[in-house]
């Protein structure tokens, strides 16, 4: 009788499965959890610590996100639902990132009112604030506000001015880390402005910070010293000039962001990037057949993205029919890239450690997040309350809402040609078929504690798998001697947590 079945056996049927229909058999355990590394290389240049990239959406990956990705050991791709020049400022942002300053601070100016203030705070959750002449950073510095100067205030419109601290103590730059931490200790301040010789805000140190301005020793880091980061582009033509200003902004690897990349628009992109810029890696999809892959990888794409229709957001295999199961495109897709020595990620449909397990036990190197990223603390929007629960929004980049975007009208992604046999509606207007949703999550807390958890996770995996790293993983995939199972409808239950529980402590459920 069988110990479990192959990948080869499972995936070359007829049946498409998914990583909840699949579970990974145990192995023999000889060696202890801290021998699992999860190293993984992306390309020849970028060997990432942990094999988890956070996805190019517009309520995902922004600067802080891809902040705590690298600082975590992965790797965050900013999102191109936004003009070039702010999407340069955001690479910049990451690139200008040293651990424990913030360089981007919330900054008022002296006419503002504690309206204000408290709308800040109630958005964001700090209590202090640098204040500057305009309220810009990189201005004068003219004072601090801190939660005991007006949260007992009643009359809120007062203005900052009148209540501001003007005396205010500064850290000199350059300081170090540790130098400016020891002063908001010693000094017992809340907030530390960090100043030029001109008295301009350059930055600000917080206490809150102190016991996260720890160095991480998996950070994902150029050898410049600076943090990795990448970006994503679309397929559209102008898009030719985003790419040649992340590039001259050192970006350092560009995901072509498409549901179907099998299209000439994306072949020829990749033509003519590889032939202005040979050394610089793409991200080529998103694919699910080999067939797809084999396209992407002859035009000259170092890296593959799998998944279509299999995010928690989308609702492409409904509305278009097109698309695949996830484990069996991440399976054939990464057995054909590996022939031709291409990476992969799995993108979409990933929704506890253990799909992340599953994911690279089907052949990904990498397992892209939207969802379990959302709702972060370093996610690009802002929290806000409902019923008492702290909820953040999280929507596909397919959604009417992320289609219509205010801070950069992606209606053009759609190309409208007025002269095109565009379908129009009884009122001569175009129709938009949105391939995706937007919703809300509840608040997860930060990157910066989750990944952790969902690393260890992950490796607790490997260990029963008797396995100690992706490339032994990936040895024992094509050698059959990885083993799996494919589960019943109740068999995936039995494995879930009983429906009779009543929880306690919902924090650490996987
Ligand atoms: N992974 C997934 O399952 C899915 C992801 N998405 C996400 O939604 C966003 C939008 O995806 P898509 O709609 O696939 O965007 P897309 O930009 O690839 O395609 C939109 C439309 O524009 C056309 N197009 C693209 N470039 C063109 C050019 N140069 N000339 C003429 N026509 C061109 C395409 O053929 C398509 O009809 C992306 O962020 C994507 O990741 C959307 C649906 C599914
Ligand atoms: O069909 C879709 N319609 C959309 O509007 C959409 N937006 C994002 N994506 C894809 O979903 C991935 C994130 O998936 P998760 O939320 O499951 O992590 C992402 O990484 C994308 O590949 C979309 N797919
Ligand atoms: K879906």
């Amino acid at each position: 009788m069988a110990n479990g079945w192959t990948a080869e056996k499972i995936f070359n049927d007829v049946m498409s499965y998914t990583y909840d229909d699949l579970i990974c058999l145990p192995g023999f355990i000889n060696f202890p959890l801290s021998d699992v590394d999860l190293v993984s290389n992306l390309t020849n240049d970028i060997s990432l610590k942990i094999p988890i990239i956070s996805s190019p959406m517009d309520t995902v990956t922004e600067h802080k996100m891809s902040i705590s990705m690298a600082l975590s050991g992965g790797l965050g791709i900013i999102h191109n639902n936004m003009s070039i020049e702010n999407q340069i400022e955001q690479v910049k942002k990451v690139k200008r990132f040293e651990n424990g300053f913030i360089f981007d601070p919330y900054t008022f100016s002296p006419e503002h009112t504690i309206a204000d203030v408290l709308e800040t705070k109630h958005k964001v959750g700090y209590k202090s604030y640098p204040i500057t002449i305009d309220g810009k950073v990189g201005s004068k510095l003219v004072g601090t506000i801190t939660g005991v100067d007006y949260l007992y205030l009643t009359d809120i419109t007062k203005k900052i001015k009148d209540i501001m601290t003007t005396d205010v103590l500064t850290g000199k730059y350059p300081i170090t880390l540790s130098d400016a931490n020891k002063v908001l200790c010693e000094e017992k301040k809340s907030i530390l402005p960090i100043v030029n010789d001109n008295f301009e805000l350059l930055a600000l140190v917080c206490r809150n910070d102190v016991h996260k301005n720890k160095i991480y020793p998996y950070a994902s880091k150029c050898p410049n010293k600076q943090l990795i980061v990448g970006a994503s582009v679309s397929t559209r033509e102008s898009d030719l000039e985003r790419v040649k200003q992340l590039i001259k902004n050192s970006i350092d690897i560009i995901c072509i962001d498409s549901s179907q990349g099998n299209s000439i628009y994306q072949l020829d992109l990749i033509k003519n990037i590889k032939q202005n810029y040979p050394n610089m890696p793409l991200i080529g999809g998103n694919v699910v057949t080999s067939e797809q892959a084999k396209n992407i990888i002859d035009a000259g794409a170092d890296v593959l993205r799998i998944g279509m229709g299999s995010g928690s957001i989308c609702s492409t295999q409904d509305v278009c029919a097109v698309g695949r199961a996830q484990g069996t495109a991440v399976y054939h897709v990464s057995n054909y890239a590996h022939t031709r020595n291409i990476k992969t990620i799995a993108d979409g449909g990933i929704k506890n450690s253990g799909n992340i397990v599953k994911a690279l036990s089907l052949g990904a190197d990498f397992v892209m997040l939207g969802n379990l990223l959302a709702a972060t603390e370093e996610s690009c929007t802002d929290y806000y309350f409902e019923n008492n629960v702290r909820l953040k929004i999280y929507r596909g980049m397919g959604s009417m809402e992320a289609m219509y975007n205010k801070k950069f009208n992606s209606k053009s992604r759609y190309l409208v040609d007025e002269h095109s046999n565009v379908y129009r509606n009884h009122h001569n207007e175009e129709i938009k078929v949105a391939q995706g949703v937007s919703a809300s999550l509840v608040d997860k807390g930060s990157v910066l504690n989750l990944i952790p958890h969902l690393v260890t996770a992950v490796k607790h995996g490997f260990q029963s798998m008797g396995i100690k790293n992706i490339s032994e993983l990936h040895r024992k995939l094509y050698s059959g001697d990885l083993k799996f199972d494919i589960r019943s409808f109740n068999t995936i239950k039995e494995g879930q947590i009983s429906e009779n529980l009543i929880f306690n402590n919902k924090k650490y459920r996987n």
